[in-house]
Protein backbone atom coordinates (compact mmCIF):
# COMPACT_ATOMS: atom_id res chain seq x y z
CA UNK A 1 0.00 0.00 0.00
CA UNK A 2 2.81 2.54 0.70
CA UNK A 3 3.43 2.20 -2.59
CA UNK A 4 1.91 5.00 -3.86
CA UNK A 5 2.54 8.92 -3.37
CA UNK A 6 2.11 10.36 -0.14
CA UNK A 7 2.14 14.12 0.04
CA UNK A 8 3.67 16.06 3.00
CA UNK A 9 1.40 18.73 4.74
CA UNK A 10 4.11 21.52 4.62
CA UNK A 11 3.72 24.97 4.59
CA UNK A 12 3.90 24.68 0.33
CA UNK A 13 0.97 22.48 0.54
CA UNK A 14 -1.30 24.05 2.52
CA UNK A 15 -0.09 27.42 0.52
CA UNK A 16 -1.29 25.88 -2.60
CA UNK A 17 -4.33 24.90 -1.46
CA UNK A 18 -5.89 28.32 0.46
CA UNK A 19 -8.99 27.79 2.38
CA UNK A 20 -11.84 29.33 0.89
CA UNK A 21 -12.59 33.32 2.68
CA UNK A 22 -15.75 34.73 3.56
CA UNK A 23 -16.15 38.10 1.59
CA UNK A 24 -16.30 41.23 4.08
CA UNK A 25 -19.90 41.31 3.60
CA UNK A 26 -20.74 37.85 4.74
CA UNK A 27 -22.81 37.35 7.84
CA UNK A 28 -22.14 34.26 10.35
CA UNK A 29 -24.35 32.08 8.29
CA UNK A 30 -22.65 32.72 5.41
CA UNK A 31 -18.93 32.18 7.65
CA UNK A 32 -20.12 28.45 7.91
CA UNK A 33 -22.01 26.79 11.00
CA UNK A 34 -21.18 23.97 12.60
CA UNK A 35 -23.16 21.56 15.12
CA UNK A 36 -21.33 19.55 17.65
CA UNK A 37 -22.70 16.04 19.38
CA UNK A 38 -20.31 15.92 21.86
CA UNK A 39 -20.38 14.94 25.80
CA UNK A 40 -21.75 13.45 28.05
CA UNK A 41 -22.13 13.20 31.92
CA UNK A 42 -18.59 12.18 32.61
CA UNK A 43 -17.05 14.19 29.77
CA UNK A 44 -19.22 17.41 29.33
CA UNK A 45 -15.91 19.42 28.80
CA UNK A 46 -15.30 17.40 24.99
CA UNK A 47 -18.19 19.35 23.51
CA UNK A 48 -16.15 22.69 25.16
CA UNK A 49 -13.40 21.81 23.70
CA UNK A 50 -14.55 20.86 20.19
CA UNK A 51 -16.95 24.27 19.35
CA UNK A 52 -14.06 26.00 20.77
CA UNK A 53 -11.81 24.67 18.32
CA UNK A 54 -14.95 25.36 15.53
CA UNK A 55 -15.13 28.87 16.30
CA UNK A 56 -11.38 29.91 16.52
CA UNK A 57 -11.52 27.76 13.09
CA UNK A 58 -12.93 30.72 11.57
CA UNK A 59 -16.57 29.54 11.46
CA UNK A 60 -19.44 31.88 12.17
CA UNK A 61 -21.60 29.92 14.73
CA UNK A 62 -21.69 27.13 16.51
CA UNK A 63 -24.56 24.68 17.85
CA UNK A 64 -23.29 22.10 20.43
CA UNK A 65 -25.92 19.40 21.22
CA UNK A 66 -25.36 17.57 24.77
CA UNK A 67 -26.43 15.74 27.78
CA UNK A 68 -29.40 17.43 29.09
CA UNK A 69 -27.68 17.15 32.62
CA UNK A 70 -25.24 18.93 31.91
CA UNK A 71 -25.98 21.64 28.88
CA UNK A 72 -26.55 24.40 31.40
CA UNK A 73 -23.15 24.25 32.54
CA UNK A 74 -22.02 23.44 29.02
CA UNK A 75 -23.71 26.90 27.69
CA UNK A 76 -22.36 28.66 30.78
CA UNK A 77 -19.08 28.10 30.03
CA UNK A 78 -19.12 28.88 26.39
CA UNK A 79 -21.95 31.63 25.59
CA UNK A 80 -21.03 32.02 21.87
CA UNK A 81 -22.79 28.54 21.24
CA UNK A 82 -26.09 28.12 20.88
CA UNK A 83 -26.59 24.83 23.04
CA UNK A 84 -29.35 22.13 23.04
CA UNK A 85 -30.24 19.33 25.76
CA UNK A 86 -30.77 15.58 24.46
CA UNK A 87 -31.92 13.37 26.85
CA UNK A 88 -30.09 10.34 27.61
CA UNK A 89 -29.75 6.51 27.72
CA UNK A 90 -28.84 4.86 31.45
CA UNK A 91 -25.39 3.96 29.81
CA UNK A 92 -25.25 8.10 29.38
CA UNK A 93 -25.67 8.27 26.08
CA UNK A 94 -28.23 10.18 23.60
CA UNK A 95 -31.12 8.83 23.66
CA UNK A 96 -33.39 8.32 20.08
CA UNK A 97 -36.35 10.64 21.21
CA UNK A 98 -33.09 13.34 20.73
CA UNK A 99 -32.65 12.32 17.12
CA UNK A 100 -35.71 14.27 14.90
CA UNK A 101 -34.33 17.10 16.95
CA UNK A 102 -30.31 16.11 15.21
CA UNK A 103 -31.95 15.70 12.31
CA UNK A 104 -33.56 19.20 12.09
CA UNK A 105 -30.04 20.74 13.21
CA UNK A 106 -28.02 19.01 10.72
CA UNK A 107 -30.09 20.12 7.73
CA UNK A 108 -29.60 23.56 9.15
CA UNK A 109 -25.65 22.93 9.38
CA UNK A 110 -22.79 23.04 7.30
CA UNK A 111 -21.08 20.69 9.33
CA UNK A 112 -21.85 17.79 11.78
CA UNK A 113 -19.47 16.86 13.79
CA UNK A 114 -20.04 13.24 15.90
CA UNK A 115 -18.49 12.01 19.12
CA UNK A 116 -16.42 13.75 21.22
CA UNK A 117 -16.77 12.60 25.31
CA UNK A 118 -19.66 10.85 23.87
CA UNK A 119 -20.31 7.97 26.55
CA UNK A 120 -22.36 4.78 25.69
CA UNK A 121 -21.20 3.22 22.12
CA UNK A 122 -24.01 1.44 20.95
CA UNK A 123 -26.67 4.63 21.00
CA UNK A 124 -23.60 6.26 19.64
CA UNK A 125 -23.61 3.93 16.94
CA UNK A 126 -27.57 4.00 16.47
CA UNK A 127 -27.40 7.96 16.68
CA UNK A 128 -24.80 8.26 13.91
CA UNK A 129 -27.11 5.49 11.72
CA UNK A 130 -30.46 7.62 12.27
CA UNK A 131 -28.96 10.53 11.21
CA UNK A 132 -27.04 8.80 7.85
CA UNK A 133 -29.90 10.08 5.26
CA UNK A 134 -29.08 13.21 6.45
CA UNK A 135 -25.27 12.98 5.16
CA UNK A 136 -25.88 14.66 1.79
CA UNK A 137 -27.16 17.82 3.43
CA UNK A 138 -23.83 18.78 4.57
CA UNK A 139 -20.02 17.14 5.84
CA UNK A 140 -20.13 15.00 8.56
CA UNK A 141 -17.40 14.15 10.58
CA UNK A 142 -17.04 11.26 12.77
CA UNK A 143 -14.41 11.02 16.26
CA UNK A 144 -14.37 8.99 19.42
CA UNK A 145 -17.52 7.36 20.36
CA UNK A 146 -19.28 7.94 17.00
CA UNK A 147 -17.09 5.33 15.64
CA UNK A 148 -18.55 2.72 17.15
CA UNK A 149 -21.12 3.04 13.71
CA UNK A 150 -17.78 1.31 12.12
CA UNK A 151 -17.96 -1.74 14.42
CA UNK A 152 -21.16 -3.81 13.28
CA UNK A 153 -23.70 -5.04 15.79
CA UNK A 154 -21.95 -8.58 16.18
CA UNK A 155 -18.72 -7.20 16.61
CA UNK A 156 -17.44 -8.59 13.72
CA UNK A 157 -14.12 -7.16 11.54
CA UNK A 158 -12.67 -6.39 8.50
CA UNK A 159 -10.60 -9.52 9.14
CA UNK A 160 -13.16 -12.01 10.26
CA UNK A 161 -16.13 -10.91 8.65
CA UNK A 162 -15.82 -8.55 5.23
CA UNK A 163 -18.73 -8.82 4.11
CA UNK A 164 -20.40 -6.72 7.27
CA UNK A 165 -17.36 -4.99 6.80
CA UNK A 166 -18.81 -3.83 2.84
CA UNK A 167 -22.42 -3.04 4.43
CA UNK A 168 -20.77 -0.62 6.57
CA UNK A 169 -20.11 1.71 2.98
CA UNK A 170 -20.84 5.38 3.57
CA UNK A 171 -23.62 5.90 0.60
CA UNK A 172 -21.58 9.72 0.88
CA UNK A 173 -18.07 10.18 2.03
CA UNK A 174 -17.83 11.40 5.62
CA UNK A 175 -14.83 12.10 7.97
CA UNK A 176 -13.09 9.24 10.44
CA UNK A 177 -11.15 10.80 12.61
CA UNK A 178 -10.04 7.42 14.81
CA UNK A 179 -6.48 7.13 16.62
CA UNK A 180 -4.68 3.77 16.45
CA UNK A 181 -6.76 2.53 19.32
CA UNK A 182 -9.65 3.36 17.80
CA UNK A 183 -8.97 2.18 14.16
CA UNK A 184 -7.73 -1.22 16.11
CA UNK A 185 -11.86 -1.22 18.14
CA UNK A 186 -12.98 -0.88 14.81
CA UNK A 187 -11.58 -3.44 12.43
CA UNK A 188 -10.48 -6.15 14.52
CA UNK A 189 -6.62 -5.49 13.67
CA UNK A 190 -4.16 -5.17 16.60
CA UNK A 191 -2.76 -1.69 16.98
CA UNK A 192 0.52 -2.86 16.76
CA UNK A 193 -0.73 -3.66 13.28
CA UNK A 194 -1.63 -0.11 12.66
CA UNK A 195 0.84 1.51 13.77
CA UNK A 196 3.22 -0.37 11.73
CA UNK A 197 1.73 0.28 8.30
CA UNK A 198 -1.03 3.32 8.85
CA UNK A 199 -0.25 4.17 5.88
CA UNK A 200 -2.23 0.73 4.52
CA UNK A 201 -4.53 0.81 7.20
CA UNK A 202 -5.87 4.22 6.66
CA UNK A 203 -5.96 3.58 2.92
CA UNK A 204 -7.84 0.07 3.40
CA UNK A 205 -10.32 1.66 5.28
CA UNK A 206 -10.75 4.87 3.20
CA UNK A 207 -11.89 2.71 0.36
CA UNK A 208 -13.79 0.44 2.50
CA UNK A 209 -15.73 2.64 4.06
CA UNK A 210 -15.80 5.29 1.42
CA UNK A 211 -14.59 7.82 3.94
CA UNK A 212 -11.90 10.16 4.37
CA UNK A 213 -9.77 8.56 7.18
CA UNK A 214 -7.40 10.64 9.40
CA UNK A 215 -5.30 8.16 11.15
CA UNK A 216 -3.97 10.25 14.25
CA UNK A 217 -0.70 9.89 16.23
CA UNK A 218 2.67 11.55 16.09
CA UNK A 219 2.11 10.65 12.03
CA UNK A 220 -1.04 11.58 11.38
CA UNK A 221 -2.22 9.68 7.92
CA UNK A 222 -4.65 11.10 5.51
CA UNK A 223 -6.48 8.62 3.52
CA UNK A 224 -9.58 9.85 0.54
CA UNK A 225 -11.80 6.83 -1.19
CA UNK A 226 -10.02 7.93 -4.68
CA UNK A 227 -6.37 6.76 -3.01
CA UNK A 228 -5.03 9.99 -2.15
CA UNK A 229 -3.10 10.64 0.66
CA UNK A 230 -1.31 12.79 2.86
CA UNK A 231 0.53 12.82 5.80
CA UNK A 232 1.41 15.01 8.74
CA UNK A 233 4.84 14.41 11.21
CA UNK A 234 4.58 17.29 13.87
CA UNK A 235 3.85 19.03 16.55
CA UNK A 236 4.83 17.31 20.31
CA UNK A 237 4.45 14.92 22.35
CA UNK A 238 2.26 17.26 24.72
CA UNK A 239 -0.48 17.10 22.26
CA UNK A 240 -0.92 13.76 23.52
CA UNK A 241 -3.51 14.70 26.15
CA UNK A 242 -7.03 14.08 27.02
CA UNK A 243 -9.08 16.71 25.21
CA UNK A 244 -6.50 16.80 22.17
CA UNK A 245 -8.42 15.04 19.90
CA UNK A 246 -11.97 16.86 20.61
CA UNK A 247 -10.08 20.19 19.36
CA UNK A 248 -8.70 18.89 16.63
CA UNK A 249 -12.20 17.53 15.68
CA UNK A 250 -13.82 20.61 16.64
CA UNK A 251 -10.89 22.89 14.11
CA UNK A 252 -11.49 19.94 11.39
CA UNK A 253 -15.28 20.92 11.78
CA UNK A 254 -14.74 24.80 11.66
CA UNK A 255 -12.90 24.83 8.60
CA UNK A 256 -15.56 21.81 6.61
CA UNK A 257 -18.20 24.81 8.06
CA UNK A 258 -16.04 27.63 6.12
CA UNK A 259 -16.52 25.56 3.04
CA UNK A 260 -13.60 23.30 3.23
CA UNK A 261 -13.95 20.08 1.53
CA UNK A 262 -13.62 16.99 4.32
CA UNK A 263 -9.99 16.44 2.66
CA UNK A 264 -8.62 19.71 2.88
CA UNK A 265 -10.28 20.58 6.46
CA UNK A 266 -8.79 17.50 7.67
CA UNK A 267 -5.20 18.41 6.25
CA UNK A 268 -5.37 22.06 7.36
CA UNK A 269 -6.79 20.69 10.95
CA UNK A 270 -4.01 18.45 11.69
CA UNK A 271 -1.16 20.99 10.22
CA UNK A 272 -3.33 24.17 12.33
CA UNK A 273 -3.57 21.24 15.65
CA UNK A 274 0.74 20.81 15.21
CA UNK A 275 1.69 24.00 15.33
CA UNK A 276 -1.13 25.46 18.10
CA UNK A 277 1.17 22.69 19.96
CA UNK A 278 4.50 23.63 18.74
CA UNK A 279 3.59 27.10 19.86
CA UNK A 280 2.29 25.67 23.19
CA UNK A 281 5.69 24.31 23.78
CA UNK A 282 7.64 27.01 22.67
CA UNK A 283 5.82 29.20 25.71
CA UNK A 284 5.04 26.79 28.88
CA UNK A 285 7.27 23.99 27.72
CA UNK A 286 6.44 20.17 25.66
CA UNK A 287 4.87 18.78 29.05
CA UNK A 288 1.88 20.61 31.04
CA UNK A 289 -0.16 22.38 28.49
CA UNK A 290 -3.46 21.82 28.24
CA UNK A 291 -6.42 21.02 25.15
CA UNK A 292 -8.36 23.87 26.21
CA UNK A 293 -5.51 26.22 25.50
CA UNK A 294 -5.01 24.94 21.47
CA UNK A 295 -8.05 26.48 20.13
CA UNK A 296 -6.91 30.11 20.97
CA UNK A 297 -3.63 29.49 19.23
CA UNK A 298 -5.41 28.95 15.84
CA UNK A 299 -6.69 32.42 14.67
CA UNK A 300 -2.93 33.67 14.90
CA UNK A 301 -1.61 30.38 12.76
CA UNK A 302 -4.15 30.86 10.47
CA UNK A 303 -3.56 34.51 9.82
CA UNK A 304 0.17 33.44 9.34
CA UNK A 305 -0.42 30.88 7.03
CA UNK A 306 -2.76 32.64 5.01
CA UNK A 307 -0.40 35.23 4.41
CA UNK A 308 2.65 32.89 3.60
N1 LIG B 1 -11.15 9.82 29.53
C1 LIG B 1 -11.19 11.09 29.97
O1 LIG B 1 -10.90 11.37 31.10
C2 LIG B 1 -11.59 12.19 29.04
C3 LIG B 1 -11.95 11.91 27.74
N2 LIG B 1 -12.33 12.84 26.89
C4 LIG B 1 -12.86 12.49 25.60
O2 LIG B 1 -13.63 11.29 25.63
C5 LIG B 1 -13.45 10.54 24.44
C6 LIG B 1 -12.88 9.17 24.76
O3 LIG B 1 -11.59 9.30 25.30
P1 LIG B 1 -10.96 8.19 26.27
O4 LIG B 1 -9.65 8.75 26.67
O5 LIG B 1 -11.92 7.88 27.36
O6 LIG B 1 -10.87 6.93 25.34
P2 LIG B 1 -9.74 6.46 24.32
O7 LIG B 1 -8.52 6.01 25.05
O8 LIG B 1 -9.53 7.52 23.27
O9 LIG B 1 -10.41 5.17 23.68
C7 LIG B 1 -11.45 5.30 22.76
C8 LIG B 1 -11.67 3.96 22.09
O10 LIG B 1 -10.47 3.43 21.58
C9 LIG B 1 -10.26 2.10 22.03
N3 LIG B 1 -8.87 1.91 22.42
C10 LIG B 1 -8.12 2.75 23.14
N4 LIG B 1 -6.89 2.29 23.27
C11 LIG B 1 -6.86 1.12 22.61
C12 LIG B 1 -5.86 0.15 22.37
N5 LIG B 1 -4.61 0.31 22.86
N6 LIG B 1 -6.16 -0.93 21.62
C13 LIG B 1 -7.42 -1.10 21.16
N7 LIG B 1 -8.42 -0.22 21.37
C14 LIG B 1 -8.14 0.85 22.08
C15 LIG B 1 -11.16 1.91 23.19
O11 LIG B 1 -11.69 0.60 23.12
P3 LIG B 1 -11.91 -0.32 24.44
O12 LIG B 1 -10.54 -0.46 25.00
O13 LIG B 1 -12.83 0.45 25.33
O14 LIG B 1 -12.49 -1.56 23.90
C16 LIG B 1 -12.22 2.94 23.03
O15 LIG B 1 -13.33 2.40 22.35
C17 LIG B 1 -12.52 11.40 23.56
O16 LIG B 1 -13.34 12.25 22.79
C18 LIG B 1 -11.76 12.18 24.61
O17 LIG B 1 -11.17 13.33 24.12
C19 LIG B 1 -12.19 14.29 27.16
O18 LIG B 1 -13.45 14.88 27.18
C20 LIG B 1 -11.45 14.59 28.46
C21 LIG B 1 -11.64 13.58 29.56
N1 LIG C 1 3.49 12.13 20.23
C1 LIG C 1 2.71 12.95 19.54
N2 LIG C 1 3.25 13.92 18.77
C2 LIG C 1 2.46 14.76 18.07
N3 LIG C 1 1.10 14.72 18.09
C3 LIG C 1 0.51 13.76 18.83
C4 LIG C 1 1.28 12.83 19.58
N4 LIG C 1 0.43 12.01 20.21
C5 LIG C 1 -0.82 12.40 19.88
N5 LIG C 1 -0.77 13.46 19.04
C6 LIG C 1 -1.92 14.14 18.45
O1 LIG C 1 -2.79 14.54 19.53
C7 LIG C 1 -4.15 14.24 19.22
C8 LIG C 1 -4.69 13.23 20.22
O2 LIG C 1 -6.01 12.87 19.88
P1 LIG C 1 -6.79 11.72 20.64
O3 LIG C 1 -5.91 10.55 20.81
O4 LIG C 1 -8.08 11.56 19.95
O5 LIG C 1 -6.98 12.38 22.09
P2 LIG C 1 -8.26 12.53 23.01
O6 LIG C 1 -9.20 11.41 22.66
O7 LIG C 1 -7.74 12.37 24.39
O8 LIG C 1 -8.83 13.86 22.76
C9 LIG C 1 -4.16 13.76 17.77
O9 LIG C 1 -4.37 14.85 16.91
C10 LIG C 1 -2.74 13.20 17.58
O10 LIG C 1 -2.31 13.27 16.24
Amino acid sequence: MSGTDITDIDLQTLRNWPLPMPRFDDDKEVRGHAVVVAGSREMPGAALLAANGVLRAGAGKVTIATAAHTAAHVATALPEARVVALAETPGGGFAAEGIRRLGELAAKADALLIGPGMQDEQASAELVRALLPRYALCKVILDAAALAVLRPPGGASLLADPVDWEHMRFAEPVLLTPHAGEMAHATGMEKKEIEADPRGAAQRAAQRWNAVVALKGALTIIAAPDGKQWQQQGGNVGLAISGSGDTLAGIIAGLAARGASLEQAAAWGVALHAAAGDQLAMRFGTLGYLAREIPAEIPALLRTLAQA
